[in-house]
């Protein structure tokens, strides 16, 4: 689905200084296949999310998506940020249908659409509510139909839950396994959490402090579907301590 072969991003700012976010970065993401990534504060996964999205210009290497070499915002990608940034004084469903208005997709097929999402997600009653009447949970469901409107098969989400409570977020997280599961899209997740990682993931990816370099590459080898007790497997113990010895206690990962 996703191959990235020596990537590197420097910025440059306007005084002449450089900094070099991201350095040799290789990947390779299966179709369907569940990814998170965790690395230190500052190491460069946002700015790897914003590459793939085609909004910020690489320095170096190559990435193929869907067979296709990535020159800009691809079709094939859907965007879920940590705040969801729904517009007030549209609907749910309205918010959702959005980016189709922007890529001027058929409409009729999108509101068919955006109910199927609507549904999957279980806000099957709140399709006519308005932001301001939903959860910090509620919303972000609502952020993650938007970004499946066009039916991407890559799902890209830079920390979807940080600004949830703990308990809304492993709500949150067993939706997102379900949504995952149901649509079969590739997704790639950034996370300060590396329970949550584990949690979700196929694979861990971790990265260096910047500039950012993957150091490892871990199969999350648990049965699915995952519920809370997972969290209680000692298997499941033992990636979390494999990703936390990566991280001095100055690491900038939560528990
Ligand atoms: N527009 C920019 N101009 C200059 N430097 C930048 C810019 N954006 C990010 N950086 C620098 O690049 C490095 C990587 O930033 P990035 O936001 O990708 O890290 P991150 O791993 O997502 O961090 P966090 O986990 O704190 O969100 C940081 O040192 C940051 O200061």
């Amino acid at each position: 689905m996703l191959s990235i072969s020596g990537l590197s991003k420097t910025y440059e700012a306007r005084g002449g200084g450089k900094t070099l976010a991201l350095t040799e970065l290789d990947l390779m993401v299966r179709r369907s296949e569940f990814i998170s990534v965790v690395g230190p504060s500052g190491c460069g996964k946002s700015t790897l999310l914003k590459i793939l999205a085609g909004i910020l210009p690489r320095s170096t290497g190559e990435i193929e998506l869907a067979g296709e070499l990535l020159t800009g915002p691809s079709r094939h990608i859907g965007l879920v940020f940590q705040a969801p940034l729904l517009l007030p004084w549209l609907t749910v469903k309205e918010n959702i249908l959005v980016p189709a208005k922007i890529q001027r997709l058929d409409l009729v097929a999108a509101a068919k659409r955006a109910d199927e999402l609507i549904e999957m997600v279980g806000l099957g009653a709140f399709a006519r509510s308005y932001p301001k009447e939903l959860s910090g949970g509620m919303q972000q469901r609502v952020g993650i139909c938007r970004a499946l409107i066009h039916d991407p098969d890559f799902l890209l989400m830079d920390e979807p839950f940080g600004a949830l409570d703990a308990m809304t977020r492993e709500t949150m997280n067993a939706e997102l396994q379900r949504i995952w599961s149901l649509s079969g899209k590739t997704v790639m997740l950034i996370t300060h959490s590396i329970p949550e990682a584990v949690y979700l993931a196929d694979r861990v990816i971790v990265m260096t402090p910047r500039p950012g370099r993957i150091v490892d590459d871990i199969a999350i080898d648990l049965p699915r579907p995952r519920d809370l007790a997972m969290h209680s497997n000692p298997q499941f113990g033992e990636y979390v301590m494999r990703i936390r010895r990566h991280f001095n206690s100055e690491g900038s990962l939560d528990a």
